[in-house]
């Protein structure tokens, strides 16, 4: 099998740790561009990451790691095939104060972007006629320096935006992470899959942590409520029979507020450990 993977940028280094929390095989130094995992059957590729979806959907290469954003942009027939929760932003359309309150108001005027592809099928969609000038970065420049009238963007903090006095404007293009690609049509021999529930234990492991702690008995039925676990708690009876050890994944935003209305109720040695990996 064959796997994409951006070699710079936002992607790259998030992607590379979460392939090798995945037990996957990955580069040593940012100059090697192929690396043979062959424990694992595969072959990486470290791409440029707008090329990804390119290789993934002529089906050179079985899977890829990318953005979704960048996946739209390009048009590739690349389906998305798992959410992997980092490099989080929103696709928006930003302007000086005043130039526009939405999208419509862009009619006949200039939007710069490096999201060509994207944009026209926003504007195309709206029914909006506004010429797209292709910018290959640092696109808050194209308005200082007259070359667009708006621009549309990638925004995390909105910092990049406020630094060079632009406000964003209409509804969100997109809200986009890095996502697991796959090739159009079928997954042969399943490989795509393995790769697939893999990068889904470390999402999952990094979205739980495991929480132990000890209950007295006649209060296991109100903490189990507080902490159901994915399928149920597991109980271990304690020596003392009037206490039992409860274990239960919870979702890591919420172990402290957890914790603390545990503590309340009467639960006690309540212990959080991390999950490096799971299959649920
Ligand atoms: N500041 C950011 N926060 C979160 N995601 C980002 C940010 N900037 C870019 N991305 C995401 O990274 C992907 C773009 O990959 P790319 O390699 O172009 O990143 P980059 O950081 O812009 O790289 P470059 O150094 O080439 O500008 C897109 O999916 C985009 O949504
Ligand atoms: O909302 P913020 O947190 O400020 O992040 C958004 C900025 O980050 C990226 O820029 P990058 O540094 O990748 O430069 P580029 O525009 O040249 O790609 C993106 O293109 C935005 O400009
Ligand atoms: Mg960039």
């Amino acid at each position: 099998m064959r796997i994409a993977v951006p070699n710079k940028g936002s992607l790259s280094e998030p992607a590379v740790a979460m392939l090798r929390e995945a037990g996957y095989r990955v580069r040593r130094d940012s100059k090697e561009l192929v690396v043979a995992d062959p424990d694992n059957g595969v072959e990486f590729f470290y791409l440029r990451p707008r090329d990804v979806a390119v290789y993934v959907g002529k089906g050179q290469v079985d899977a890829g790691i990318t953005g979704r954003d960048l996946l739209l942009d390009s048009a590739s027939p690349a389906v998305e095939a798992l959410a992997l929760g980092f490099a989080r932003s929103t696709f928006r359309f930003a302007g000086r104060p005043g130039t526009a309150q939405t999208a419509g108001d862009l009619d006949g005027r200039r939007v710069a972007t490096s999201y060509p592809g994207l944009v026209r099928s926003c504007l195309a969609q709206a029914g909006i006629d506004a010429e797209v000038v292709r910018l290959d970065g640092a696109v808050e420049t194209a308005i200082t320096l007259g070359v667009a009238d708006a621009i549309a963007d990638v925004v995390e903090t909105g910092t990049t935006l406020r630094n060079q006095g632009l406000e964003v404007f209409g509804e969100p293009i997109l809200r986009s992470e890095a996502v697991l690609i796959r090739r159009p049509g079928r997954d042969e021999g399943g490989a795509v899959e393995v790769l697939r529930r893999r990068l889904t234990g470390v999402v999952t492991a990094r979205h739980y942590v495991m929480l132990d702690y000890d209950c007295p008995a006649e209060l296991v039925e109100r903490a189990a409520e507080l902490t159901p676990g994915l399928e149920s708690p597991t109980l271990s009876p304690l020596h003392d029979e009037t206490w039992f050890a409860v274990r239960a994944m919870v979702p890591r935003t919420r172990t402290n507020a957890i914790m603390d209305q545990l503590y309340e109720l009467g639960a006690r040695a309540i212990l959080v450990t991390e999950i490096t990996a799971c299959r649920i």
